[in-house]
């Protein structure tokens, strides 16, 4: 029986390892955290300067806008920037509570997104921290305005929707392009050096492999869903963008996806830094 437990637990005890890395590697001066929303199965991450204390969120999701400002106090850090990765169509964006819960941090995203902001980036601009800084690269192709952010001293890239781990972001709406999505991914993300970590905007696989993992060893309470990948890996294994162009195109218009639950809430939230028109429950929440 013990033998039965140890085969079973092993693939999570790794699982486990390599999402606490992940979670909260403290490497070359730079804080990073990787945050997970259940709900709409997004991550935010948290990434600051060590030395200054200066911080940066992107993607934050407005019901857990509390969850973050805590942890950016709890560390001590003075949060610069809450930036997004493109206008979401399945969440409200935390980024104008976290405006009001943490004063004196700017709002970011890519001009083309069309969303209101204190500050409009576009392909090429630096968005810096402390020391470090996060290169913007124009990733068009999910929605108009994607922006990819990219670390080259970590070697690290935050693609939002347009690279998922083994999947990429669907293109049948806000302004969507199968064609300009596979060329912004192959240009700007899968270009980068073979060793760069790709973080996504959603993990869809969490969830389901938490119940399961739970069921299954009684262990651990971590979600072990795909945290991340890498260049070398997204090349060689994703079904969708390994395939040559007309596959993709083919692929992607048969998706047969169900549109977001929350689009018609979350779009025009998203337009005013989600700060508009909230839902009843959120409102009577945070007003
Ligand atoms: N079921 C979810 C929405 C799922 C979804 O459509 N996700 C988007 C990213 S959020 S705009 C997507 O691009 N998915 C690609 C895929 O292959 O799943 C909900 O109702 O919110
Ligand atoms: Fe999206």
């Amino acid at each position: 029986m013990f033998r039965n437990l140890l085969a079973v637990s092993r693939p999570s005890f790794i699982n486990l390892v390599s999402r606490m890395s992940a979670q909260a590697c403290r490497d070359n001066n730079m804080i990073f955290r990787q945050l997970f929303d259940r709900e709409s199965c997004t991550y935010t991450y948290l990434l600051a300067d060590n030395t200054t204390k200066e911080a940066v969120l992107i993607d934050p999701v407005i019901e857990l806008a509390e969850r973050d400002a805590k942890l950016v106090e709890e560390l001590g850090l003075n949060l610069k920037y809450v930036m997004n990765t493109h206008m979401h169509a399945d969440h409200i964006t935390g980024t104008g509570l976290l405006k009001k819960l943490v004063p004196g941090c700017k709002s970011l995203i890519a001009k083309m997104s069309g969303a209101e902001a204190d500050i409009h980036v576009e392909h090429g601009d630096k968005v810096k921290f402390g020391e470090h800084h996060l290169e913007v690269r124009g990733t068009p192709g999910h929605t108009s305005g994607c922006i990819t952010y990219v670390s080259h001293s970590h070697k690290m890239a935050f693609t939002g929707d347009a690279l998922l781990v083994r999947g990429c972001g669907r293109t049948d709406f806000q302004e969507g392009s199968p064609d300009t999505l596979y060329h912004s991914v192959h240009s700007q993300i899968l270009s980068l050096p073979s060793e760069f970590i790709l973080y996504p905007a959603h993990d869809y696989k969490g969830p389901l492999f938490f119940q399961i993992t739970l069921t299954l060893t009684h262990i651990t309470t971590l979600p072990t869903g795909q945290t991340a990948t890498t260049v070398a890996e997204e090349k060689q294994f994703n079904p969708r963008l390994t395939k040559n162009k007309e596959e993709f195109n083919d692929i992607m218009t048969n998706l047969g996806l169900a549109y977001p639950k929350k689009i018609d809430v979350s779009l025009p939230a998203n337009k005013v830094c989600g700060l508009h028109d909230l839902p009843e429950d959120l409102a009577a929440k945070f007003n």
